[in-house]
């Protein structure tokens, strides 16, 4: 059956996504229409599309509210292939601005906004360069695959680490090798990660440290999306492993340069172990209705 959806695209350092609100759920979101509505030629186009719904009427948002229920609405987060992501650093900005311009919510600046994701409650507050989301305890993984990739000479140790969604990080050795990567074809893991994963390339920043700011650059091939121009949380994935790979007295504070803009990351110890998070814009473009089958 054919149905119009009333869409929003949004982006965060050029990150871009399809949002649009189901506040019962009962809209049928197969993997069909999300591809439809991703889609750059035949679709409104995105590198994930975003549904708005309220936590209480998905089983993955039922779970958000028992942890905490101030998280009355929830990120329905996929990629453009259809697929389910936990979490997305930058599509939680982007969510937030387009329930607060949807009238869903409101956030005055100092206050926080909880909102659920597969990866658990995130809460969100107003920044200086748009909003920031608290990715919460982020982790290394026991198994650190090799990474290969097109024009990469040679295969490379990666880093693997979880915050809230799946990344395998990679140290490069010069702008050379970072411009002449071809991301276009999804870099092999060895051992394969058992659910995909989203690969960063990384290269320090000469020097790696200003003001007691780390500074790196990188590219990403998402899980899902292909080559992106940023990816929030593959963006702290990246400060983590240069953090641990520069070891002691290496900073808390990192600006991470993206094809797409400027993230910051920030590391910080809580009661339950240390936190990241994750700070950026966030932009609403235009508005429009898309039928899709
Ligand atoms: N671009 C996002 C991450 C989106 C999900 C990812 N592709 C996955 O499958 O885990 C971000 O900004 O974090």
């Amino acid at each position: 059956m054919t149905t119009t959806v009333h869409f929003t695209k949004g982006q965060g350092t050029g990150n871009d996504f399809v949002l649009f609100s189901d506040p019962d759920g009962s809209f049928d979101l197969t993997p069909e229409r999300i591809r439809a509505l991703a889609d750059r030629r035949f679709g409104v186009g995105g590198d994930g599309v975003i549904r708005a719904v309220r936590s209480s009427k998905l089983p993955d948002g039922e779970a958000s509210l028992a942890e905490d229920d101030a998280a009355e609405w929830f990120m329905d987060y996929h990629n453009s292939d259809g697929s389910p992501s936990e979490m997305c650093g930058n599509g939680i900005r982007v969510f937030t601005k387009y329930l607060l311009e949807e009238g869903l919510v409101t956030l005055e600046r100092g206050d926080t906004l909880a909102i659920g994701t597969r990866a658990g409650v995130r809460d969100v507050q107003r920044s200086s360069t748009g909003f920031q989301v608290d990715l919460g305890r982020w982790r290394l993984d026991d198994v650190h695959p090799t990474v290969s990739a097109r024009e990469l000479y040679a295969t490379r140790p990666g880093l693997g680490l979880s915050v809230g969604n799946p990344h395998v990080v990679v140290a490069l050795a010069s702008a050379d090798e970072l411009a002449a990567l071809d991301l276009s074809v999804a870099p092999e893991l060895e051992p394969a990660a058992p659910h995909g994963a989203n690969v960063e390339f990384v290269l320090p920043e000469e020097p790696l440290v200003a003001d007691g700011i780390g500074r790196i650059r990188m590219r990403v091939h998402e899980r899902g999306s292909g080559e992106t121009l940023s990816c929030g949380t593959g963006a702290a994935a990246a400060a983590l492993a240069t953090r641990y790979w520069a070891g002691a007295g290496a900073p808390d504070q990192w600006r991470v340069d993206v094809p797409g803009g400027t993230v910051g990351v920030r590391m910080f110890a809580t009661e339950d172990g240390e936190h990241v998070s994750l700070s950026g814009p966030a932009e609403l473009v235009f508005t429009g209705d898309l039928a899709v089958q």
